[in-house]
This record gives structure tokens, C-alpha cells and sequence, in this order.
């Protein structure tokens, strides 16, 4: 009978570190390095429970009929072990992508809520590597991809390449950067590119049109709307002009639109879906409920309640 061909991967025929050998029961052998084969191997157990990436993510949702929901949280706040637990559980909730921001000195773009958080969390000694010794445990038990939330200085300080690198050895898939000028990105998407990292960049109701068409084209994962003008927090309503905002990036480009700013109500919600967003971005609402409860508990039960609420809202 002819043999079958059968193609048994031998761990135990492993002959040196770095080579793999093929032993199919066939007479000839074939070696291929690990740099070829274990991605390979690596890929195909992994396939099935791979995480998509960001615009992956927002493809199936469409093809659901569904709007992202995107939380964001400051690493940190109130302390690391709470971020990891409230990473599982706003993944558990049905969040879509989770953005998670590096504690700065400076953040500039923050209001008053964000800030303080981040001035918790660096109280507290957060750092880099913390944050991404805490991902390294925590991302391959989460079901959606997270994009890493940083302004420049921290990358910067680290380097472009070993930043990147680093993020995505943990699991990170995206990153938005708020602070770097359009001018200013093209270093960083080379690198991001490099390492399959997804930069997302972001468009505000003052951008022109001009360079909200490059701002749209050069950014990956989704496009980031800036739904008010001035800093992050939660505002009573959103600017009805986001409507159109949203139509005119949607003219602009196929690209998922996702809208951030001010949002911390289900009716805020499901006005920003109703006017063909493809992602609403949550961030300064769930910061307040987990860095100011009275326990990490509480925060944790309130955030869960929130993101139930919010995300009933989308569904
Ligand atoms: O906090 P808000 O108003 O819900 O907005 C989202 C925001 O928190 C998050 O996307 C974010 C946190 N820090 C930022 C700085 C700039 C732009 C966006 C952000």
C-alpha cells in the first residue's frame, strides 16, 4: 500500500536550537531553520485563536452589521494588577478593540480626568516595562486586539525600532500617538508598518480638508474622528456637526471611522452609530469609575456595569 504521506513534526529529533527536522515516513528528510518552520507551526496552532487586528476587526463588525466599541483606560490606574482584571473584563463585556494609554508628565490632549489618572499611575512607580510585562500575561487571554495609547516622548525615549518591536512582542496590534504632527508620522509608520503595528491617526473638526484626506490615507486600523474641540472628558452632548464630519471622511476614504471625545452616555452611543460611525471610543467616563472608586473592586464592578450599558446600547 502506498505509503501515506504522513508528516510528523519530531520536537524529540531536535537535532540543534535552531532546526526542526520533517520526518515523514517516507524515506527523505527535509530540514527547514526555525526562523522558516516554527512561525509556521507557531501560525498553525495559533491560527484558529489568533486575535485580528484592528481593521480586521472592524471588516467582521461590518459584515455583523455591528459598530466597535472601543474603550480606553489609563495602565496603572489604580494600579496594574486592577488594569489587567479590567482588560479581562472589558473584553468579557464585548468590547471590540481596547485602547490602552501609557501614563505622561504631559498630557497635553488630557482633560482633568485622564490627567489625574495618569498622575495616580506614575505616583505609583507605572512604567513601560510594567505595562508591558502585565500585557505579556494578559493579552493571550483576551479575545479583541488592544492598541496601545502613548504620546511621542515615551517612544522617543525608548527609540522608534525597539519600541515597536516591543509592543508587538507583547500582543499590542495598534497604536495612536496623538501628539505627532501629520508631518511628522512618516518615521513612525515606516516602523509601525515593519512591524505589522496598525498607526492610527487622528482628524479633528478644525482639520482641513486637504490634510484630512492625507490624514485618512496614511492611517491604518481605522481613522480616529475627534469629535470636539479642546481636550478628552466626558461632555452632556456631542456636537451634532459630527454627523457630518463622519460623511466627509466617509467620502474621503473606506477606511473604518471611529469617534472619540466627550462620549459617556448609551444615547450618546447610539447617536454616534446612528450617524454611520464604525466605532465609538470611550475613555475618560471609564477612567473615572475605576480610579476613583473606593476599591479596585468597586471600580471594577462599575466599569463592568458601564460597559454593559453602553455597549447594550450599540447592540
Ligand atoms: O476621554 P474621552 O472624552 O472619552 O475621549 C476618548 C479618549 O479618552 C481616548 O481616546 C484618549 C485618551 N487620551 C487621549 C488624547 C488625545 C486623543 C484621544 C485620547
Amino acid at each position: 500500500m502506498a505509503a501515506a504521506l504522513k508528516v510528523t513534526i519530531s520536537f524529540l529529533q531536535l537535532k540543534k536550537p535552531d532546526t526542526y527536522s520533517l520526518s515523514p515516513f517516507l524515506s527523505h528528510k527535509s530540514t527547514l531553520s526555525t526562523k522558516t518552520f516554527v512561525p509556521m507551526a507557531a501560525a498553525a496552532l495559533t491560527t484558529s485563536s489568533r486575535t485580528l487586528g484592528l481593521c480586521e476587526t472592524f471588516t467582521r463588525l461590518k459584515q455583523d452589521g455591528k459598530v466597535a466599541f472601543i474603550p480606553y483606560i489609563t495602565a496603572g490606574d489604580p494600579d496594574l494588577s486592577t488594569t489587567a482584571e479590567a482588560l479581562k473584563v472589558l473584553d468579557s463585556c464585548g468590547s471590540d478593540i481596547i485602547e490602552l494609554g501609557v501614563p505622561y508628565s504631559d498630557p497635553l490632549a488630557d482633560g482633568p480626568v485622564i490627567q489625574a489618572a495618569a498622575t495616580r499611575s506614575l505616583a505609583r512607580g507605572t512604567n513601560l516595562n510594567a505595562i508591558l510585562s502585565m500585557l505579556n500575561e494578559v493579552v493571550p487571554q483576551l479575545s479583541c486586539p488592544i492598541a496601545m495609547f502613548t504620546y511621542y516622548n515615551p517612544i522617543l525615549k525608548r527609540g522608534v525600532e525597539k519600541f515597536m518591536s516591543t509592543i508587538k512582542d507583547v500582543g499590542v496590534h495598534g497604536l495612536v500617538v496623538p501628539d505627532v504632527p501629520l508631518e511628522e508620522t512618516e518615521f513612525l509608520r515606516k516602523e509601525a508598518l515593519k512591524h505589522k503595528l496598525e498607526l492610527v491617526l487622528l482628524t479633528t473638526p478644525t482639520t482641513p480638508t486637504d490634510r484630512m484626506k492625507a490624514i485618512v490615507e496614511a492611517s491604518e486600523g481605522f481613522v480616529y474622528l475627534v469629535s470636539a474641540i479642546g481636550v478628552t472628558g466626558a461632555r452632556v452632548s456631542i456636537n451634532n456637526r459630527v454627523q457630518s464630519l463622519i460623511q466627509d471622511i466617509k467620502e474621503a476614504t473606506d477606511k473604518p471611522v471611529a469617534v472619540g471625545f466627550g462620549i459617556s452616555k448609551p444615547e450618546h452611543v447610539k447617536q454616534i452609530a446612528g450617524w454611520g460611525a464604525d466605532g465609538v471610543i470611550v475613555g475618560s467616563a471609564m477612567v473615572k469609575l475605576l480610579g476613583e472608586a473606593k476599591s479596585p473592586e468597586e471600580g471594577l464592578k462599575e466599569l463592568e456595569n458601564f460597559t454593559k450599558s453602553l455597549i447594550s446600547a450599540l447592540r
